[in-house]
């Protein structure tokens, strides 16, 4: 705000006041209305911030309907999203020159406290705090961003020295080692892989900026939201194919001052809460896309109840398998096309809904004969709802987490489940924690999940044979017709005997040719993008990190977590330790303990986020007195019990499974002596619905 600006406020508040106490009320509206016209008077803002209100287009977020917004929405008023970044906090920079557009986050909802059930967009989980956790909202921060010196919003180039940052490819290539056939895991499988992306898209999703063509624009005419990672001639990979340029454009964010923020803050599309979002969407109008509205069951799209397919017109079967029909499949989160692995954990999800929702239905129909078939189905999907996100929690918390973290952490953090394991402990709700996302959480620590990422899979059938020979990843991402070819059931069972990577070092499918196209070289850099975008949201850089922790900041001399080879590498990559970015170093410190698979910096950044999920959410299952209609302790017991084996043998033909599918050398059970979930104890909580 300049100076003429401010004084206009000034005046404004004195008239106002002036003319308030003599009560002209006409001169008073008409003064107000002449401050409004200025744009220095929010009529909400001695209000909650739950009670302002904003232009919201609900339901629709991708960006093509956000990028519609800008310009083009009706005016509103400023609803202030951030708590941390206002300007009393944060140190304040230049801003950008050009005029900001409107705001269009939606507005803090009004709470029902005696709804049992979550909203589908996160709202009101907090009762005090109504947005924490909502979908379509800026993603929280745990530090203050570092864009580049002196900008609240440009991509950090600069480092601490005043000289330009290496090229995010170039510290990928030096510090970041391509893995091998040794650096298979020798105890944990593509299932653990999986589960992690499959969580993470529970999560976090921060939406670009619609598609355009970044490298190679004539000087000047490139977007403003290009960020494109040069590739120097040197890269051993890239040079010999000529490639010099890798594309890359910015997340959609909120622009400094746009909504009351200083910085530029990138949005969340979903919720963050581990609410089964993914499966079920997190907005109201995808839900409603999704749901079948019939008997409480799910959408399908045929007879061996695979996922709905979406309308005409999106992108999936990109080239090489260049297959006519380019429709992904449908499901809560848009990414479940992502690889054909991803899209099988989805499929086990949507028939398990549908397979306790029938079990329901049945019962609920014969004993409620007078209830409406819309009572029934809402009542149904609600329910069943509300248990496939509780055996979401049950499996992250007590067969993935402790696989990520290692026993010591889980502990630190709090994470065991009460019924699950001898080291759990009650869960206590904490109202004042705020379960928000984090940006360094979803742009760099649970990102670690990349380095673990092999080289295809291996499809099995029911006598865990081999169906087909290996599919590389290269034929399995965005490709719905490989996923259609190596079948469902194959594609889990593969996942859940064969290995994934131990974490830090790349897969060249990663590393080299993400996302290839027509020819060699045309591939991306996943680490590198995970660089670039930290430096583009504006994420500090590692020692920060480090500090934030509470572990000692590095310097060329002492990284405690690395090797000398590294700390040699670091050192030539970068002018000065301040500079290093987390993703790279966070990704290569030594295991935190042996029964982790991250080191200290990522354990301590996903130990706190899953600790905020499980403490801060209301609904989180194993609560009672937080939420009406909570689960009975009975309920609760027989959830903790839940393994992702028992839900491959519920909702695939087989007969067998490891009974622990993240393990790799976890004995073979018959999946009839794995625990399973007695419904009864649910059918016996509503005996009189409906009445
Ligand atoms: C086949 C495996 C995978 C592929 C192809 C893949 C690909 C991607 C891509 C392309 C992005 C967007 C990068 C960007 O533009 O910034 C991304 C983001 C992300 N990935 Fe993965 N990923 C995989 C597995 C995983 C795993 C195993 C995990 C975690 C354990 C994970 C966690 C994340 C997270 C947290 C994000 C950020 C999401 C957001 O906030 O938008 N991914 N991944």
């Amino acid at each position: 705000m300049n100076s003429s600006h401010r004084e206009t406020e000034l005046s404004c508040v004195v008239m106002r006041c002036y003319i308030a106490n003599m009560r002209y009320f006409t001169v008073f509206i008409i003064t107000t209305l002449f401050c409004v016209t200025q744009g220095v008077y929010d009529p909400y803002r001695h209000q909650p911030t739950h009670r302002r209100r904003a232009y919201w287009n609900p339901g629709r977020y991708d960006w093509r309907s956000l990028a519609n917004k800008h310009g083009r929405g009706r005016q509103h008023t400023v609803v202030p999203f951030y708590r941390a970044a206002t300007t009393n906090q944060f140190p304040s920079a230049t801003t950008t020159s050009a005029p900001t557009p409107a705001c269009w986050i939606k507005p803090a909802p009004r709470c029902d406290p005696n709804s049992p059930y979550r909203t589908i967009d996160g709202s009101c989980n907090n009762l005090n705090n109504p947005t924490w956790g909502q979908s379509v909202r800026p993603i929280g921060r745990r530090l203050p961003p570092k864009y580049n010196p002196g900008s609240l919003t440009d991509i950090r180039t600069i480092g601490v020295t005043g000289r330009p940052l290496p090229s995010a490819r170039e510290v990928s290539t030096s510090v970041l080692a391509l893995a091998t056939k040794r650096d298979l895991s020798t105890t944990l499988t593509g299932m653990h892989m999986t589960w992690g992306q499959f969580i993470a898209h529970d999560l976090t999703h921060v939406p670009l900026t619609p598609p355009m063509k970044c490298c190679n624009q004539p000087t000047g005419t490139r977007h403003e939201d290009c960020i494109p990672i040069s590739v120097p001639p040197t890269d051993h990979f890239y040079g010999p194919r000529g490639t010099t340029c890798l594309e890359l454009r910015r997340s959609m964010a909120i622009k400094p001052g746009q909504c009351g923020n200083t910085f530029r803050e990138q949005l969340n599309n979903l919720t963050s809460y581990i609410d089964a979002g993914l499966v079920y969407g997190s907005t109201d109008e995808r839900a409603k896309q999704l749901r079948s509205f019939s008997r409480g069951q799910m959408a399908d799209s045929d007879a061996r109840h695979h996922l709905p397919i979406e309308k005409p017109g999106t992108k999936c079967n990109i080239p090489p398998i260049n297959h006519p029909d380019k429709r992904c499949f449908a499901a809560g989160d848009r990414r479940a096309n992502e690889w054909g692995g991803l899209t099988a954990v989805h499929v086990i999800f949507l028939r398990e809904h549908n397979r306790i929702a029938e079990v329901f239905y049945r019962d609920l129909k014969s004993s409620n004969p007078q209830t409406s078939e819309r009572d029934l189905d809402e009542k149904i999907y609600q329910e069943v709802r509300r248990i496939i996100a509780a055996q979401i929690q049950v499996i992250n918390y007590g067969e993935y987490l402790p696989n990520v973290l290692g026993d010591y952490q889980m502990r630190k953090y709090g994470l065991y489940l009460e019924h699950g394991s001898p080291r759990g402990e009650k869960n206590i709700y904490d109202a004042n924690l705020d379960a928000t996302a984090s940006n360094a959480f979803g742009t760099a620590a649970f990102r670690f999940g990349h380095s673990e990422v092999a080289f295809g899979t291996q499809p099995k059938n029911s006598h865990y044979h081999n169906t087909s020979s290996f599919v590389p990843f290269l034929e399995l991402l965005n490709q719905p017709t490989t996923y259609r070819q190596i079948q469902n059931d194959n594609a889990i069972r593969g996942m859940i005997v064969e290995p994934c990577l131990k974490t830090s070092k790349f897969s060249a499918e990663v590393k080299n040719h993400l996302f290839e196209r027509t020819f060699n070289g045309s591939g991306l850099d996943l680490p590198a993008i995970s660089t670039q975008r930290s430096r583009e949201h504006g994420l500090p850089t590692y020692n920060s990190w480090r500090k934030f922790c509470g572990l000692n900041a590095v310097t060329f001399d002492y990284m405690p977590e690395h090797t000398d080879k590294q700390r040699q590498k670091f050192a030539q990559t970068y002018d000065h330790p301040d500079d290093i970015d987390l993703f790279p170093a966070a990704i290569t410190e030594r295991l935190v303990s042996p029964d982790a698979h991250v080191g200290p910096t990522f354990a301590c950044l996903v130990g706190q986020e899953f600790q905020r999920l499980k403490k801060g959410d209301r609904f989180w299952f194993e609560n009672q007195g937080t939420y009406p209609n909570h689960f009975t302790t009975n309920q609760i017991i027989q959830l903790s019990k839940i393994k992702l084996s028992k839900l491959v043998c519920d909702n695939t033909y087989t007969a067998m499974v490891p009974e622990n599918v993240f393990k790799l050398k976890s004995k073979f059970v018959r999946c009839e002596d794995l625990p399973s979930l007695d419904l009864k104890n649910w059918l016996k909580a509503y005996p009189s619905y409906g009445h």
